[in-house]
């Protein structure tokens, strides 16, 4: 079978073809994975359509392999999306660098207004290795990027971007986060400025924006048959396919240093304020999601909303864990999102391993189940549900033998201690749980009565005792 391209183009489905021929890139993309293809790739073509402006193409880059430049250079950069039954090819992406091309340059070119990210929640890690070598990028201009001894990270190599925009005075620039992160703008903001030196801390400060986002919808890992499936709806060979739900959301703050996509026109909602909805979605959609990995012990995450006493668990735990941490949501149809927050995850057509999800907890739980944890605890409550899922992830961690984690080394057990000592061990490791849900009597009795529980019975029996507790 052919490949995909602009030359056989025609082959595919008049309905299928994409929606806009972008003529520059407006937009460079850090972490051009399935994600961004599904999601900013889409709302960027459809505003793109919506205003007949085409400025707006994107240059992804990769961080840390030339795959999908192998894999969407031969095809013109074009993929298919399969979102339900719904097949399109997506036209926006013009070019994809790889880790070894100059992306300082293409953030310096006046041309690119916007850069948005996906590169996953460990990507903004501080390194907690003390001094120079321990921070995200070493100090002097010439070492910016490196750890002490590896490749540079991908804010290092965005911050040498913007020592080349601002040696070339190329304008403002828009740096959207679009990670699953608490306030991804701030955050990205602050582990920037660590990295800039005077004159350029003060450049960025007057000429960068980092609004904040949220960001959603469900996209799992394409696999082999996935670009078995897209190849005989398309009638082309398409190695950087994409499959994804129909549902799709994206909040952003209205805080822009210049031009950007009219992502609005897109379904985009530009807003004040992102952290209600950042809030709703970390906590109900990927708390949840957390949950099924670490105690449904199914292989993805459609089958653990199969059983009934599972999605009674998850309902609980988002009824009388989650739910109430949330605010300014005044008019909000919140128990309708949960709903259809359940609905999403019982979607046949999407196999989301929960393997994908499980990977990097450290990094996650904290914004998904460990911030709520704290407010349920502020308020005098027990936040028992979130224990569970906490016990389960201590539970993976500690038995599971290939385990994917930044700090795998420091959560590994060796399988045989005690509840209470696996739970003691764990809460002291500060950059997950921090200093006060390890010195919280409360948090720290019942996630050792429930992974007692999880161990001397299984999940079944432990929801079982909790529901009657
Ligand atoms: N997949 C989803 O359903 C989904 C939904 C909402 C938000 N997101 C956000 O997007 C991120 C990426 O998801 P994806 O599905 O595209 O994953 P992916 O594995 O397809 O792509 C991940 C990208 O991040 C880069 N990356 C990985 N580790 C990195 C590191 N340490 N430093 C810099 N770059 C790194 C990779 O090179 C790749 O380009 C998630 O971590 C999450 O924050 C994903
Ligand atoms: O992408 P991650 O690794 O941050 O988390 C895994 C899933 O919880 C996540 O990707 C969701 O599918 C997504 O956040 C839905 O919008």
């Amino acid at each position: 079978m052919v490949r995909l391209s602009r030359a056989t183009l025609s082959r595919v489905a008049p309905a299928a073809r994409p929606l806009a021929e972008p003529r520059a890139t407006g937009v460079v993309h850090l972490g051009i994975g399935a994600f961004h293809r599904a999601h900013q790739a889409v709302y960027t073509e459809r505003a793109m359509a919506a205003t007949g402006d085409d400025r707006w193409g994107i240059c992804g880059a990769s961080q840390r392999s030339a795959d999908v430049a192998d894999r969407l250079r031969p095809q013109d950069c074009l993929y298919g999306v399969r979102a339900g039954d719904e097949v399109r090819v997506v036209g926006s992406v013009r070019d994809v660098l790889t880790p070894c091309d100059d992306l300082a340059a293409r953030l310096a070119a006046p041309e690119t207004a916007v850069v948005t990210l996906t590169i996953t929640e460990k990507a903004y890690r501080r390194d907690p290795l003390p001094g120079a070598i321990g921070r995200l990028v070493a100090g002097p201009p010439t070492a910016i990027g490196r750890r002490a001894a590896g490749p540079p990270t991908a804010i290092g190599r965005l911050v040498a971007g913007l020592r080349a925009r601002a040696a070339a005075d190329a304008g403002p620039l828009t740096v959207v986060s679009c990670d699953n992160l608490p306030g991804n703008g701030a955050t990205l903001a602050r582990l920037v400025a660590e990295l800039c030196e005077p004159p350029l801390l003060e450049w960025v400060e007057e000429n960068v924006a980092f609004p904040a986002t949220m960001v959603d919808r469900i996209v799992p890992a394409t696999t082999q048959a996935d670009l078995d499936d897209m190849a005989a709806r398309l009638g082309v060979t398409d190695l950087g396919a994409v499959v994804t739900e129909p549902f799709t959301q994206w909040v952003i703050e209205d805080s822009f240093a210049g031009d950007r996509p009219a992502w609005e026109k897109a379904g985009a909602l530009l807003v004040g304020d992102v952290r209600p909805y950042e809030h709703m979605k970390l906590r109900l959609l990927n708390g949840g999601h957390s949950a099924i990995a670490y105690l449904s012990g199914a292989a993805h995450v459609s089958e653990a909303v199969g059983d009934p006493a599972f999605a009674g668990f998850l309902r609980r735990l988002m009824d009388d864990d989650l739910s109430p941490t949330l605010d300014g949501l005044d008019g909000f149809d919140l128990a309708g999102y949960k709903e259809t927050l359940l609905a999403r995850f019982a979607d046949p057509g999407l196999r989301h391993r929960v393997a994908q999800i499980a990977m990097d907890g450290s990094q996650k739980l904290p914004q998904r189940l460990l911030d709520p944890a704290r407010d349920r605890l502020a308020g005098g409550h027990e936040p028992r549900w979130i224990a569970l899922a906490v016990a389960g992830w201590m539970r993976h961690v500690t038995t599971s033998r290939e385990l994917d984690d930044p700090l795998a080394d420091r959560l590994r057990g060796d399988g045989t201690a005690s509840a209470a000592a696996t739970v003691s061990r764990l809460l002291a490791i500060e950059e997950v749980f921090g200093a006060d849900l390890r010195e919280s009597r409360v948090f720290r009795e019942l996630v050792t009565d429930c992974l007692e529980r999880l161990n001397a019975d299984g999940v079944p029996a432990a929801l079982r005792a909790l529901d009657a507790s």
